[in-house]
């Protein structure tokens, strides 16, 4: 089986690769598989900057092609926050929970009308051997006033999905992998570089 390696510890993101790679044939490996790589400090600003560092310091360790996601949440009403600081919005611990109750916070009597936010991921393909190419997705949403569902990871429970009138985490993984940010720019990866995948 082809194989393809994630620069990824997150294990929410894991599954999905899992789910998403898996019917195309690949077997999938992450950071997990490889505990002696040390996380990569994402010193960038943007999604696309991270992505790059995660991949490319990745691919240059191991003298192979790998795929990185950046990715995060960003609300209009907070000016687009948590945005790049997603995973450790409130504190470094990275807590899911925390985080969402933080956000949850900040939004206290903001209206529906404005609770409007979109995930964001940036997918970094890094070859050592011929460069790096980013492909970014989003998903639209709006941020509820409390938790929905049990499926997926990070702040899926906080956030709607108008089209199909649930929260991210009442999505089973089949939809949410048919809809997501991440979805959308691995699609756009598949559809730029048939080659590779
Ligand atoms: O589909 C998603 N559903 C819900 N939340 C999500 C999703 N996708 C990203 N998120 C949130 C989780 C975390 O708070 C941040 C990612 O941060 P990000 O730095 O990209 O990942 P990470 O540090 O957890 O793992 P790693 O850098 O090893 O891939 O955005
Ligand atoms: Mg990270």
């Amino acid at each position: 089986m082809k194989e393809i390696i994630i620069a990824t510890k997150n294990r929410g993101k894991a599954k999905e690769f899992v789910e998403m790679f898996e019917p195309l044939g690949y077997a999938v490996k992450t950071l997990l598989d490889y505990p002696e790589i040390e996380d990569v400090e994402e010193t960038g600003t943007t999604f696309e900057e991270n992505a790059v560092l995660k991949a490319e310091t990745v691919a240059k360790l191991l003298g192979k092609v790998v795929i990185s996601d950046d990715s995060g949440l960003m609300v209009d009403a907070l000016e687009g926050r948590p945005g790049v600081y997603s995973a450790r919005y409130a504190g470094e611990q990275k807590d899911d929970q925390a985080n969402m109750d933080k956000v949850l916070e900040e939004l206290k009597g903001v209206p529906v009308e404005k609770r409007t936010a979109r995930f964001c991921c940036t997918l970094a393909i890094a070859n050592p051997a011929s460069g790096t190419q980013t492909f970014t997705g989003t998903c639209e949403g709006v941020i509820l006033e409390e938790r929905r569902g049990e499926y997926g990871f990070g702040y899926d429970p906080i956030f709607f999905v108008v089209e199909e009138d649930k929260a991210m985490a009442e999505l089973p993984p089949e939809k949410k992998n048919s809809i997501s940010h991440r979805a959308n720019a691995l699609k756009k990866l598949k559809e730029q570089l048939p080659q590779v995948l």
